[in-house]
């Protein structure tokens, strides 16, 4: 009998473990607001993924980023539809089964840094891998704090950082449990040009260390071009996607 377990090609085509896409939806859809005024957001998307792309997501202000972004996360539950993220059936997971899932598997990397005033970077960094019970949390929230040139700054409460640095230690605290995917919502958007430009070529950087896959929503054409995927979301659907 063939090991399934000891033959990662097999694993790879049967989607025992490591899938090979990190993202498969089918016929997402969102609709918030009250059943008297109904919010159709996502009206029926269709997506699938690869382990390691990098996918810019673009599409006018309203059109539905964050909500799709939030629906893959497993922040929010789609209303209907099928959902698979790194292997993990998102669509019959319940607010709990969401939680636990999302730990370890995804990383976000949000506009607002969403830092908790109260800790230092290394706490930052770490709480979240403990939380999960993952072993050596402190060790690793350093070495990543060190990976995106913070090792002089991990006791450092977020006050006493700039937003560039801030960025940062968010973007450490997404990478350093080796998420299969990262999520970052205009990452940039808080920053001026030049550390924008730095904190992306950080945040590329650690995805290849770590060869997660990354959705990145952004409005800028040239970041985008720097990803190997650019979908286009229009009022609730995919109205592109190219791959370069
Ligand atoms: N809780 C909610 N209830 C009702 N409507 C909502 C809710 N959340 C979002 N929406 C609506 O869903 C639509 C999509 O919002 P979303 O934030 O996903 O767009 P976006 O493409 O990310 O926009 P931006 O680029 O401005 O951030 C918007 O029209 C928004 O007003």
């Amino acid at each position: 009998m063939t090991d399934i377990a000891a033959s990662p090609q097999l694993c790879h085509r049967v989607g025992v473990t490591s899938p090979s896409r990190a993202i498969s939806a089918r016929n997402l859809t969102l609709t918030l607001g009250t059943p008297a005024a109904p919010v159709h957001i996502l009206k029926g998307i269709d997506l699938d993924v690869g382990v390691g792309e990098v996918v810019a997501l673009l599409g006018p202000s309203g059109s539905g980023k964050s909500s799709l972004m939030a629906v893959l996360t497993g922040l929010e539950r789609a209303s209907s539809g099928s959902l698979e993220i790194a292997g993990a059936d998102f669509a019959a997971l319940d607010e709990d089964g969401l939680a636990q899932a999302r730990r370890g598997r995804i990383g976000i990397v949000l506009q607002a840094f969403h830092l908790l005033p109260t800790m230092t970077a290394v706490e930052n960094v770490a709480t979240p891998m403990e939380l999960a019970g993952m072993e050596r949390a402190r060790d690793r929230a350093r070495a990543e704090l060190e990976a995106v040139g913070l090792g002089h700054r991990l006791d450092h409460y977020p006050a006493q950082l700039s937003g560039g640095e801030q960025q940062r230690v968010a973007i450490a605290r997404a990478t350093a449990p080796r998420p299969a995917l990262i999520f970052a919502d205009e990452p940039t958007g808080n920053l001026d040009a030049a550390t924008g430009a730095a904190i992306i070529d950080m945040l590329f950087d650690r995805r290849a260390e770590t060869g997660a896959t990354l959705l990145i929503i952004t409005h800028d054409a040239e970041l985008a071009a720097r990803c190997t995927r650019v979908i286009t979301v229009a009022d609730g659907r995919i109205a592109s996607d190219v791959t370069a």
